[in-house]
């Protein structure tokens, strides 16, 4: 698979008041592919997914210092964390929809962004839905409440509400951990399904799921990246024992 840089990290530091909670990352993400951070609980993988979308900014006395490139430009520089959060979107551990309508909530960001013709949105609402792999479940219940249905359905919709103002890129922090099995293969298979289109990054602890979805892994400990590499090779070929370790479960 070819390696296109979508972002480049270089000396990434962040302090939360004197606690250090990354130490110097390097790394690039890459475009079209789906990169997977492993790593004990508290080893950094939130905070780093977060700097991603500058989410951390919005958390009091927090310090970063090297910077990130997206598209060779830098996102903490020569960018305001509004535009970079359209072209990075983010669904969270716990499904959160709105308490509003299936349809409200996936028109959410477009109508934010200006766009309040109906037809317009009846298209995107149903373009979103389909691509999250929801659509026939819910297109007889648009105006129904999100917060009446499955917790996977949630999820899903929450996909949805992301994929509805296009961003470029899809942070996701432990996605299925609320879910059942079936949900949770259906975001890995729609994950899947989706890096045609975009670029995801996505912290998980489940270590099969890393193996199943991912294109490349990244294996945190104590705030640093222990080794990076094509997931195939990480969960086969660990070059440190204490990525080997991580990966067998004899970490400890
Ligand atoms: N807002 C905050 N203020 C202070 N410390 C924080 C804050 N958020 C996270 N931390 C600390 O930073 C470290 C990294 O946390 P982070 O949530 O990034 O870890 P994680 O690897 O994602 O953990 P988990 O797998 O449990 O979600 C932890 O020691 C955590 O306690």
């Amino acid at each position: 698979m070819k390696n296109e840089t979508k972002f480049s990290v270089k000396d990434l530091n962040l302090y939360y008041g004197n606690f250090q909670a990354l130490k110097n990352i390097n790394m690039e993400l890459y475009k079209g592919q789906i990169t997977a951070f492993i790593g004990p609980s508290g080893c950094g993988k939130s905070t780093f997914l977060k700097t991603i979308n500058r989410m951390n900014d919005l958390v009091e006395g927090v310090k970063i210092s090297g910077n990130i490139t997206m598209d060779g430009v830098d996102i903490y520089q020569d960018m305001d964390a509004i535009t970079l959060r359209t072209r990075v979107g983010m669904v969270f551990q716990q499904p959160n929809p709105f308490p509003m309508s299936i349809y409200d909530n996936v028109a959410y960001g477009p109508r934010i962004h200006g766009i309040h013709k109906k037809s317009v949105l009846d298209e995107i609402v149903e373009k979103s839905l389909k691509q999250a792999a929801i659509w026939d479940e819910v297109k007889d219940k648009l105006k129904k409440s999100a917060l009446a249905v499955s917790g996977g359905q949630q999820q899903r919709i929450c996909i949805a509400r992301t994929l509805a103002i296009e961003p470029e890129v899809i942070l996701m922090d432990e996605p299925t951990s609320a879910l059942d099995p079936i949900s949770t293969l259906k975001i890995e298979d729609l994950a899947t399904e989706l890096k045609k289109d975009y670029t995801i990054i996505i912290v998980t602890h489940n270590m099969q799921q890393a193996g199943r979805i991912s294109d490349k892994t990244a294996f945190f400990l104590t705030g640093e990246v222990i080794e990076y590499d094509d997931t195939e090779q990480i969960f086969n070929f660990p070059k440190n024992k204490k990525t080997e370790d991580y990966i067998t479960g004899r970490f400890g």
